[in-house]
Formats: C-alpha cells, structure tokens, sequence
C-alpha cells in the first residue's frame, strides 16, 4: 500500500476528491472557465510545468502551441481534471482542483482526444452515445432517449458526418473517427471543449474539413470556450481569438492571438527562425530566411 507521502506527492487526480458541489458548473462571477494560478507539474524527479498560470473566459478560443515536449499535453490533462497539479490551484469551471469530484467536473469538460480507445464493435452512432454516459464501451442496460438519439444525430449533422452514422468504427477514416470524436465530447453539452491534435493524421481535405466543422461548433454554441493543442499554426481554425506559447514546461508568451503569433516570438518558443504570415483568417509557418 503507498504511505501518505506518496499519495500527496502522486499527481493523477483522485477520484473521490470532495463532496458534491453545489455551486453549478460555469463561469464564475467575472466570466473565468479555467482559472490555472502558479501551476509545478513534477513527475518521476522531472519538472514537467513550471509556474503555469492561464486565465480563459467564456466564449474565447485559445490554442497552446509549442514545440515536441513542451508540455502541452500536460498541461491539457491539468485543465481536464485528470492530473492534480503538484503545486499551485487549477480552478475549472469555478470549481477548484482537490476540492471536488474529479469525475463530476469532467462530465461537464469535453476532451477530445484522438488515443479515445474505442473497443469492440461499436459505430459512429454508438461512440458519440458514449459521451453521455461518459464511458468508453456502452454502458450494459443503458438505451438512449429519443432526444438523446436525435441530438447525437445533430451533433454528427454539424459537423457532416451524419450520412455515416451507423458506420462501423474499424471502417471509419481518420477524419470521420476526429470528428466522431468532437461529437461525443459536445454530448453532455459541456462548458468547455479541449481538442489535443485534433488534426492528427488527416489528409489536407480532411484536415479542412475538421478545421471548419471546429468554426461551426464554436458559431453554434456562442459561449462554449475552448482550448485546442496543435504544433502547426496552419491548424488554427479561423475563431481561435487566444494563444499561449509554451516551451520546456513555462509559458513563453500568452495572449490574444495577433499578440502572440508574432515570428519574434514563436521562433523563441520554437527555438528556430520561422517567419510567421497571414493567408486570409489562416496563419502561415515557414522557415525564415
Ligand atoms: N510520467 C512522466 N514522467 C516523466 N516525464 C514525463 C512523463 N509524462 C510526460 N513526460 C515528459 O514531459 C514532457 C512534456 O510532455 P507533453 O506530452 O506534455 O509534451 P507536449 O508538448 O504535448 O509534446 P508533443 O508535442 O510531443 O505531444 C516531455 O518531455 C515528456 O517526455
């Protein structure tokens, strides 16, 4: 059994952390949906995040981005509720980290995550019901409501998959599978989205596809926030309004979005000359000569 000092010490988020809330799920009174103060991420004797802090409103759109380790991933999983910080407070939705059920905060966090291991056999249908129960697999017993049914076939609707409902998942492309993916996060309805990578793996068409269904979520639901991880600027859907720069675990710059894609500063996150262009309501990345 771990002694005291390695449950304290252990930074994955206790299940069982509090009581119920009874302060509702949301923005606080001045419109804050994650409040991250002075967050330390250590793990295994290494600093993962060091001094993080982040302030996100209701309705802006932020993307993270940084090089190859930099600890965005991390720092996602804080603001998901799945890793306690090792020092400092993580406040979502005006409810604190260690002071709440884990498991009752994610349900009103959506996370897409594109290493969602699906199980069996299961369709698109299937998997986007799951985001109700908040399970991988379908719960045994369980039977969705009409309402519930015709709002996962809005969901999919959205984002133009709908045509491929009933779709078996080993079947589905990686771009139906994303955007499968943001379907079930939206289910619960949720305050806040968090989207890792979620371009990973799409062809160009695929890639657009994705990033336009993204801007259509966001224009559908005027006050959900969101916060998006990528490593490509040509990523970035049209409504991002916020960007953070994180490199070696600190927040190298943080900001609305012009302000902080700048080529000064994202060749210093990137640690790289790279020139950063317009094209449109898109961002350009190129090696800078
Ligand atoms: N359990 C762990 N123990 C020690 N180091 C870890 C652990 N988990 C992650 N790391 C390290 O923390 C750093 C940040 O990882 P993270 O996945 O957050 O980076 P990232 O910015 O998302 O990277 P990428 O762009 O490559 O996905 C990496 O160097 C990684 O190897």
């Amino acid at each position: 059994m771990p002694d005291a000092r390695t449950i304290a010490a252990s930074p994955e988020a206790a299940p069982t952390a509090a009581p119920a809330a009874s302060v509702p799920f949301g923005p606080d009174r001045n419109g804050i949906v994650i409040d991250i103060d002075a967050v330390d991420l250590e793990r295994n004797g290494s600093t993962l995040l060091d001094g993080v802090s982040a302030t996100v409103r209701a309705g802006e759109h932020w993307t993270l981005l940084g090089p190859n380790g930099a600890g965005k991933s991390t720092l996602l999983s804080i603001v998901g509720a799945h890793v306690h910080p090792t020092r400092g407070t993580a406040t979502m939705l005006n409810h604190r980290m260690g002071r709440v059920d884990v498991f009752e905060l994610r349900r009103h966090i959506g996370h897409v995550d594109p290493r969602h291991p699906v199980r069996g056999r299961m369709t698109m249908l299937d998997v986007v019901l799951t985001g109700i129960t908040g399970t991988v697999l379908m719960k045994p017993r369980w039977e969705p409501t009409d309402e519930e049914l015709e709002r996962a076939h809005a969901q999919l609707s959205v984002l133009h998959v709908d045509g491929r409902a009933d779709a078996d998942w080993s079947v589905l492309s990686q771009g139906e599978r994303g955007r499968t993916l943001i379907a079930r996060a939206l289910m619960p309805d949720p305050e806040l989205l968090l989207l890792d990578e979620p371009a990973t793996g799409l062809d160009v068409a695929a890639r657009e596809q994705l990033i336009a269904s993204i801007d259509a979520v966001h224009k559908a639901r005027p006050d959900l926030s969101s916060v998006l991880v990528t490593h490509h600027l040509e990523e970035l859907p049209p409504s991002t309004t916020h960007a953070m720069l994180i490199g070696h675990g600190r927040i190298m710059a943080t900001g609305p979005v012009d302000d902080v894609l700048t080529t000064e500063r994202v060749s210093r996150a990137f640690e790289f000359p790279i020139e950063i262009g317009r094209n449109g309501s898109r961002w350009t990345a190129t090696a800078a000569r």
